[in-house]
């Protein structure tokens, strides 16, 4: 990977720290307008400030580097807030002292920075900080182990990912040359070990899924199932959205309602309704389904459960179409950022143009559709298919899978997705014998008796795919 690649990446990982830090460590700052102006100055700064470091990084720094992450490797970091606070003060005066010392003990002085920095819940300000006030060879070698860390992050992820007892990994195929000869890689989930026709292999649940705005009521605005009225739950605080039971009305107000919740204000322009009142009239989830995503990423880095990824980095990974800009981006962007704004501080400049693209894009691309116990004659006009769907059910809603984000299409798959709970939790059942190592594919759009060309042209339509599987691939 190219210095300039894990800079990027780095700065990259300090700009989503951040927004988690504003939430819970600052509240004196969220309507500070000036502090904005700052902080996005300075996050220029501090791109362009890790870009000019890294590069002058000499073999005989990296070397310094290497040794220095490889002397801290086993050692654990404070969880509680409290901890984290104490340690970092005790990190950053230990440096000080150090760097005061003279070069010899340089090496020393920059473990201390980046111990600070790993437990500082606004890692990028703490770089700024460093930039200015210590020497400048111990910050080339702070910035030297940040990217690094970033950079063996990266690399670990698959090989973490996913996890073991899911009876699946991603593996990497070849897909061809582009035009001017750089080799084009896909990715698909293989098996682990064998399965016969109708076992499961995994099941799991989405990072976020969103209702089908018209049956928000019968349905559970957080897992999805049909709603038995005597254990309904509603909101407590609005009168909009009810849960199938208290366990899923407390996950949903932590990782999100308690943020989006519209609290039954009057104002339909208010902060709090707007965004949902453009989701039930024009019932296009994708701002709404955003939003989630980043509140639910906010909660994650508050929660500081230790867990090594994230949903943004799962997210980061994830293939996507390109989505020209236009005015319904705008609205959507707009939108979140109202509905998000005074409760994320940062997230004006976290939301630019081409992130929000890049979120809708990869959004979009890997969604399937849920489809849970909802008779088939009930009146509900459904969803546009815009997500890989095979359901002969309606569709409920939508939902965003970590894993099965990476199954490959095939028009006479080995799998079939079952929501067997009859809520949002999806599980791939095996159609055929499978064996270890053998690729796994669903059939993104519904075969029956389409004609090749027909499929084709649907695959294209929706996924601009062109599809290489073997029903494809032996007919003209
Ligand atoms: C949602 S992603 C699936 C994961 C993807 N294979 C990856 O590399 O991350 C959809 C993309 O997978 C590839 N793909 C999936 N099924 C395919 C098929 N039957 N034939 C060709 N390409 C396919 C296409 O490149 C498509 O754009």
């Amino acid at each position: 990977m190219k210095t300039s690649t894990i800079v990027a990446a780095t700065v990259g990982v300090l700009t989503v720290a951040t927004i988690g830090y504003a939430i819970y460590f600052d509240a004196k700052r969220r309507n500070d307008p000036e502090f904005r102006r700052k902080l996005k100055k300075e996050r220029k700064r501090a791109q362009k400030l890790a870009l000019e470091e890294a590069k002058k990084l000499s073999n005989r720094s990296a070397q310094t580097v290497e040794e220095a992450l490889a002397s801290i490797k086993d050692e654990d970091f404070p969880t509680s807030m409290e901890e984290r606070e104490k340690f970092c003060m005790e990190q950053l005066s230990a440096g000080e002292a150090l760097f005061t010392r003279g070069p010899q003990n340089y090496a020393q002085a920059a473990i201390c920075f980046y111990k600070a920095l790993k437990v500082y819940p606004a890692p990028a300000e703490l770089v700024m900080v460093y930039q200015k006030t210590i020497p400048s060879e111990v910050f080339t070698l702070v910035m030297g182990m940040l990217s690094k860390d970033v950079q063996s992050k990266q690399e670990k992820y698959y090989t973490v990912f996913p996890p073991e007892d899911m009876n699946v990994k991603v593996d990497e195929k070849p897909e061809g040359v582009t035009a001017d000869g750089q080799k084009v890689t896909r990715r698909g989930l293989v098996v682990t070990k064998a399965f016969t026709a109708g076992q499961a292999i995994y099941s799991e649940v989405p990072v976020i899924n969103s209702l089908e705005p018209s049956l928000e009521g019968s349905f559970c605005h957080y897992c999805l199932k049909e709603i038995v009225q005597e254990s309904a739950v509603p909101c407590s605080k609005c009168s909009q959205v009810v849960f199938c039971s208290q366990d899923c009305k407390d996950a949903a107000s932590q990782e999100f309602h308690n943020i989006l919740c519209t609290k039954n204000s009057e104002d339909a322009d208010s902060p709090e309704r707007s965004l949902y009142e453009y989701t039930k009239t024009t019932r296009n989830l994708v701002p709404e389904m955003l939003a989630k995503f980043l509140v639910k990423m906010v909660h994650e880095e508050s929660m500081n459960s230790g867990a090594e990824y994230n949903s943004f980095d799962h997210m980061e990974r994830l293939r996507y179409l390109e989505i020209p800009p236009s005015d319904e981006e705008e609205k959507e962007m707009e939108l979140l950022k109202v509905a998000l704004g005074s409760n994320i501080p940062g997230i004006d400049e976290f939301i630019t143009a081409e992130r929000y693209l890049l979120m809708k894009g990869r959004l979009l691309y890997n969604l399937y559709g849920i489809s849970t116990s909802l008779d088939t004659d009930r009146t509900i006009k459904y969803l546009p298919e815009r997500q890989r769907s095979i359901r002969d059910a309606p569709i409920t809603g939508s939902g965003l899978y970590r894993v099965s984000s990476y199954l490959m299409h095939s028009c006479e798959p080995n799998t079939k997705i079952v929501f067997s709970d009859h809520d949002h939790k999806l599980t791939i059942v095996a159609t055929r014998d499978i064996q270890a190592g053998d690729e796994l594919f669903v059939g993104y759009i519904k075969n029956g008796k389409l004609s090749t060309e027909q499929r084709r042209l649907e695959l294209f339509t929706k996924y601009r795919l062109q599809c290489m599987c073997p029903l494809c691939e032996t007919t003209d």
